[in-house]
């Protein structure tokens, strides 16, 4: 790709050769049983715990383990040689009534994601986090290329650092050829796009498809679109150790993207695990964390427990808390209450895709048993939890089976 002169003639040619790059290291991933497309992304086994889940990633001794015992209060052996942790050592944040699953990683180090030490592990955890706190020690020499290293090692494996997933509808068929049609001006994928998709697809042997693009995407969003199992997470940097270094240093990575400095050692923007500190603040923030409390009819709300939901799992309608609290509630549900900043008016009363914000107070009002006779799509709800669970069964029951048979 780097001897490849860019110009309109060689577009095609690129489009093809990011393909093909994208699809050789997914096989390569796949070979040594990585989480490629096919294989399955294991990592290391740790049960979720709490309402959000964030990861460590770093090279060896930048003060990972160091920082989880001040984040969490758990205790994981830190020491001045590289490697000291082998494994996933969870502990939990708390911070502002939401419990925040916190993963102590072994360091990485180029070429993680293709099994280089525990790499493959590690990278699967930080695909199966809702947030990835990379954290880099600001004394080490080639800091910036050390954030594009780690940076790299993740997109490999299809993790895609604080972007959002390119608004494009992907639809394979059997027949029928492909047609890519636009609601907006589509300049970066050549005079041609639908070309330049059908040279993307070659590789992956689809000769039959459609594309509708909402916005103006590039040439990797588009392989992205077309391999798929892509996952969108956001990302925050923490620069550890900020005491070896000088303040004017301290001022150039402050201004980095994304970034926090600080000292575990020195207490700068980390302290203890029950202060409020930048660094929670900031893990909080990527989460995207709302609490909610609920409340009864004609009681106060309990401010002592909000409902944490997160941006970045199931997001924060009014859906996703009905979903945290039960499935009976759910297809309860009639509309909510609503008293706090998401409101126009307090109380307001919304419907089941209202967005809430942060301390929001929800009271959820159920249907009657007269409203839930007369409602059909309820009656249909019921019915499909039933199928559901009467299809489940069956499964297990199958699978039961051929297990004592083999
Ligand atoms: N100067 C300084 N040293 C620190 C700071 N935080 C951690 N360290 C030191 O950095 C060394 C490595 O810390 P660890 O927490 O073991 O680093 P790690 O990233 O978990 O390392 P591995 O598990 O081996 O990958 C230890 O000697 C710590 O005392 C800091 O803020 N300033
Ligand atoms: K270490
Ligand atoms: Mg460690």
């Amino acid at each position: 790709m780097a001897r490849t002169q860019k110009n309109k003639a060689t577009n095609y040619h690129l489009g093809t050769l990011k393909a093909k790059l994208a699809k050789l290291r997914n096989e390569l991933l796949i070979e040594q049983g990585g989480g490629g497309s096919g294989g399955p992304s294991e990592g290391f086994d740790v049960a979720r715990l709490g309402d959000a889940r964030v990861a460590l990633i770093g090279f060896p001794s930048v003060g990972k383990s160091t920082l989880q015992c001040k984040l969490t209060g758990t205790e994981s052996e830190a020491a001045a040689y590289e490697f000291t942790t082998l494994t996933c050592i969870p502990g939990t944040m708390h911070y502002k009534g939401s419990k925040v699953q916190v993963l102590d990683l072994p360091g990485i180090i180029e070429g993680a994601a293709h099994g280089k030490g525990r790499g493959r592990e590690v990278i699967a955890c930080a695909r199966n986090a809702d947030a990835i706190l990379i954290v880099l020690d600001a004394g080490k020499e080639g800091l910036n290329r050390h954030r594009e290293i780690l940076e790299t090692e993740l997109e490999t494996v299809g993790i895609r650092l604080n972007q959002r997933p390119p608004d494009v509808t992907f639809n394979k068929k059997s027949t029928g050829g492909v047609r890519f049609s636009s609601t907006v001006p589509l300049t970066k994928l050549g005079p041609d796009p639908e070309k330049m998709a059908i040279q993307i697809m070659r590789e992956y042997k689809i000769s039959s498809a459609d594309l509708l693009a909402r916005e103006d995407i590039t040439v990797d969003q588009l392989v992205d679109v077309i391999v798929g199992n892509r996952v969108y997470k956001p990302a925050c940097y923490f620069y550890n150790k900020i005491d070896t270094i000088t303040i004017e240093e301290v001022d150039q990575l402050a201004r980095m993207p994304h970034s926090l400095v600080g000292s575990v050692h020195k207490r700068f923007n980390v302290g203890e695990p029950d202060e409020e500190d930048a660094l929670k603040a900031m893990i909080w923030r990527y989460l995207g964390l709302t609490r909610i409390y609920t409340k009864r009819k004609g009681q106060h709300p309990d401010l002592a427990e909000p409902v944490v939901l997160s941006a970045v799992r199931k997001g924060t309608t009014v859906l996703a808390l009905c979903q945290n609290i039960s499935t009976q509630m759910l297809r309860d549900f009639n509309f909510a209450m609503v008293w706090g900043k998401s409101a126009k008016h307090n109380p307001q009363r919304c419907g089941i895709n209202h967005p809430l914000e942060d301390e929001d107070v929800v009271q959820i009002v159920t249907k009657t048993n007269s409203q839930q006779r007369q409602d059909k799509n309820y009656q249909a709800m019921v019915q499909g939890f039933s199928d559901k669970y009467h299809k489940k069964k069956a499964e297990a029951r199958k699978k039961k089976q051929g297990k004592l048979r083999g």
